[in-house]
């Protein structure tokens, strides 16, 4: 149809046509010098299209993806003066096509918060060269802060003013612990985890982009960023962790032994931005340093095989992919008398006290705490419920065998990983040393307790859910 076609002229010896068809606009450049280039760009990678009455100008802003990156693409031209009405009715229509269509608000208002000091210390630099650029491309306007040092960011959320659309840290998971301890603080405390957190990865593990945007975008830079300008509100569980009377907001994780020396006890290795997690797990693994803890949980679900369907048939009714458990294979690695569905003896009050010594214990929400271990596949936003794992008195070669395939979760199917899904938890410590890290932060190593609050914070997400593949298994016959 014509109307969903517009020329326009781009320099003296080049012009373009974009066509507006179902599901994309594409974009066909014809120049003297180079063979004529065609792009089909799907509308969730449009970022605007504007017409200029006064210069005639049409500017249609996109993301491309090269060499698996994602790239900004601005093109301008002139419109001839007789299409300037057309010219304007066109680009509005591409306007309500990629966003009205699709309940996203238009120019949304943004609240930066930037890490210069997270991962590899780049943030400054990217956010300059490619988020700035990029959210004026679409239109937004934001307010943008660097901080000068930890804690600040919470301190000026506990009085931000809820008048943004979403805040954006670029950053890593630090700043977003950060941001909602500092809503947590906040005299309207309901409104401000209304506002929607949207992250962009400058940190070393960069946790919640993998968990919104999956393994191969979660690092994109821009992939993030359109998140931020075109992700819906996705509500969210928060952890309450609550140690020596204070509670701390944790959205992600929290690690005792191994998990966390891998992570806080290689803080000085951050300059080795992701590989110190590897460094960690190596020098843990051949140390093999157990943990001495009193463990208790209230149970919500302990069948491994009822969680990874349940998570399974989640998705595909959110998304219409089909995804059944798949048959055991002849050769599959490990055998199914896990330790997850031992009963434990439990208190009175219900708590089950997990009596073996242990390696580790790792609970959060969210399946990918790095781009190598998804520890949590099983993790839904906001069903009410943390995922806590244990790892007992393993071998070494138990170890580097519940890492082999760990960036797919299969860590969860080791026989001596116990998994499983509570509404709360307690340790204590029963030696003096040790590593404690909340959503990546040292804390003391000292009694704590957690517990979830349903569904309170929200996070922008292009998928409703997280963004991880994780599959079923069938159970065998004899369970
Ligand atoms: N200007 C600053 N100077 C020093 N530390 C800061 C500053 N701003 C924030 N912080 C703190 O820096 C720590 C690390 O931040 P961030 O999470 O962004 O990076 P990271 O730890 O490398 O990444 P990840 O958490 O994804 O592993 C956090 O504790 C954060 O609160």
């Amino acid at each position: 149809m014509q109307g969903k076609n517009l020329s326009i002229q781009i320099g003296p010896l080049s012009h373009a046509k974009f066509v507006l068809n179902d599901g994309s606009l594409s974009l066909q450049k014809y120049t003297q010098s180079k063979p004529d280039i065609h792009h089909d760009i799907g509308y969730r990678h449009v970022l605007k299209a504007s017409f200029d009455d006064d210069t005639c100008a049409l500017t249609v802003a996109y993301l491309t993806k090269k060499k698996k990156a994602l790239h900004l693409v601005v093109v301008e031209g002139k419109v001839d003066q007789s299409q300037a009405e057309h010219a304007a009715e066109w680009s509005e229509s591409v306007m309500k096509t990629v966003y009205d269509a699709f309940g996203i608000k238009r120019s949304r208002r943004f609240m930066v918060f930037v890490n210069p000091y997270g991962g590899r210390k780049k943030a400054v630099t990217i956010f300059e060269k490619k988020v700035e650029p990029t959210l004026k491309a679409a239109g937004c306007s934001f307010k943008v802060h660097f901080t000068t040092h930890q804690g600040q960011a919470q301190t000026m959320c506990q009085t931000l003013s809820l008048d943004f659309d979403a805040v954006i840290t670029v950053s890593g998971d630090g700043l977003v612990h950060e941001i909602l301890n500092g809503f947590a603080q906040h005299e309207d405390p309901i409104t401000a985890f209304s506002i929607p957190v949207a992250p962009i990865p400058t940190g070393s593990g960069n946790g919640l982009c993998l968990n919104l945007l999956g393994r191969e975008e979660g690092l994109d830079v821009l992939a993030a960023t359109l998140n931020a300008i075109k992700g819906q509100p996705m509500k969210v569980d928060i952890l309450a962790f609550t140690q020596g009377g204070k509670r701390t907001i944790s959205f992600m994780s929290q690690a005792l032994g191994l998990m966390a020396d891998l992570d806080v006890g290689t803080d000085n290795l951050r300059w080795m931005g992701e590989s110190r997690f590897l460094y960690g797990l190596l020098r843990g693994i051949l140390t093999k340093k157990k943990s001495p803890i009193q463990l208790s949980y209230k149970l919500a679900e302990n069948d491994k095989y009822k969680m990874a369907s349940d998570v399974a048939n989640r998705h595909h009714t959110l998304t219409g992919e089909h995804i059944l458990p798949s048959p055991l294979s002849a050769n599959t690695q490990y055998s199914f008398d896990d330790i997850s569905r031992e009963r434990y003896e439990q208190d009175e009050e219900g708590w089950t006290i997990f009596p073996h010594p242990i390696i580790y214990l790792y609970a959060g929400k969210g399946p990918y705490v790095g781009r190598d271990f998804m520890a949590f596949p099983v993790s839904v936003p906001d069903d009410g419920l943390i995922d806590l794992t244990v790892m007992t008195d393993p071998t070494r070669g138990d170890l580097f065998a519940s890492m082999d395939g760990a960036h797919e979760g299969k860590t969860y199917w080791h026989p001596k990983v116990h998994y499983v899904k509570a509404h709360s938890y307690r340790v204590k410590p029963l030696q003096k040393d040790g590593h404690l890290s909340v959503d990546g932060e040292p804390f003391p190593f000292e009694e704590f307790e957690v517990e979830v609050y349903k569904n309170p914070a929200t996070l922008l997400s292009c998928y409703g859910r997280y963004a991880a593949k994780f599959e079923p298994r069938a159970p065998p016959l004899s369970a």
